[in-house]
């Protein structure tokens, strides 16, 4: 691991949300953000003439919720839907759940501890009120899999989560990159989960800097402690590139 660069107003910045901008919670809805993090992220966007993204495995309209009143570009449900810079959705074709959700929602019923979270493209089954059901959980999802051969499975933090293969943080990093006003920028990634290591590695391999939030394995080369280093660390970048340089004063 090195240390972080200073950053420049020539960055591009992303920012995974679960377990990165926000502690990991009981519950998915049970998150908070602290309150200064919108009015931040949009400082922090404005410095960096707004090449600042959200990409994570939720819904956009939940970031949009706990983010409120600010709406950044995002990627969202880990890439099959995504909100560019000008405003236009770009969304994956939605793969037909139905055929599995029935026996997924009679698994959860059976279970009060899981939690089955229906997007629109995706399926995350939670057990992290249920931790010993994590064997039938998996059981539950690779059946389920076998009938949509489109679909990838992911493991999470205490979430099993079934999204399109096609779909994926680094592809959304990518589409972000080749329109303004990523484009051009050298791209910074900051990610919690296994889920963030795709965008990682395509960051990096442009050049850019992977930024894990928290323990684990991974092949970033740069770590923050936890969200609120990673708050720390907004704070200090939006401090530098907003700050004049002895040579300008
Ligand atoms: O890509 P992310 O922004 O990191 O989202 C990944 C998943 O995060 C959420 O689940 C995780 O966070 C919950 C709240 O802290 C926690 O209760 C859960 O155990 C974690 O797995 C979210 O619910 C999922 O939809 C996201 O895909």
């Amino acid at each position: 691991m090195s240390e972080l660069p200073p950053p420049s107003t020539a960055c591009a910045v992303f920012l995974d949300f679960d377990g990165t901008l926000a502690d990991i919670a009981a519950h998915p809805q049970a998150v908070t953000v602290h309150a200064d993090i919108p009015s931040l992220l949009d400082q922090l966007a404005g410095a960096l003439d707004r090449a600042l993204a959200i990409v994570t495995g939720r819904p956009i309209a939940e970031i949009d919720h706990f983010l409120s009143p600010l709406q950044l570009p995002a990627a969202g449900v880990h890439g099959a839907e995504r909100r560019a810079a000008d405003g236009r959705w770009h969304r994956l074709p939605a793969p037909k759940l139905d055929k599995v959700l029935p026996a997924l929602r009679a698994l959860v019923a059976a279970h009060p501890g899981l939690l089955l979270e229906e997007k629109s493209s995706a399926i995350a089954l939670h057990y992290r009120q249920a931790p010993s059901l994590e064997a039938p959980c998996l059981t539950a999802m690779t059946e389920a899999l076998q009938q949509l051969p489109d679909m990838a499975l992911m493991r999470g933090k205490q979430v099993l989560e079934m999204k399109p293969r096609a779909a994926g943080k680094g592809a959304a990093v990518r589409a972000f990159l080749e329109e303004a006003p990523f484009q051009g920028r050298c791209p910074w990634f900051f990610g919690d989960d296994v889920t963030d290591e795709a965008a990682f590695e395509t960051v990096q391999a442009l050049g850019g800097i992977a930024v894990k939030v928290g323990a684990g394995d991974t092949c970033a080369h740069h770590r923050l402690g936890d969200p609120a280093a990673l708050q720390a660390w907004l704070r200090q970048a939006l401090a530098t590139l907003t700050t004049p340089s002895p040579a300008s004063r």
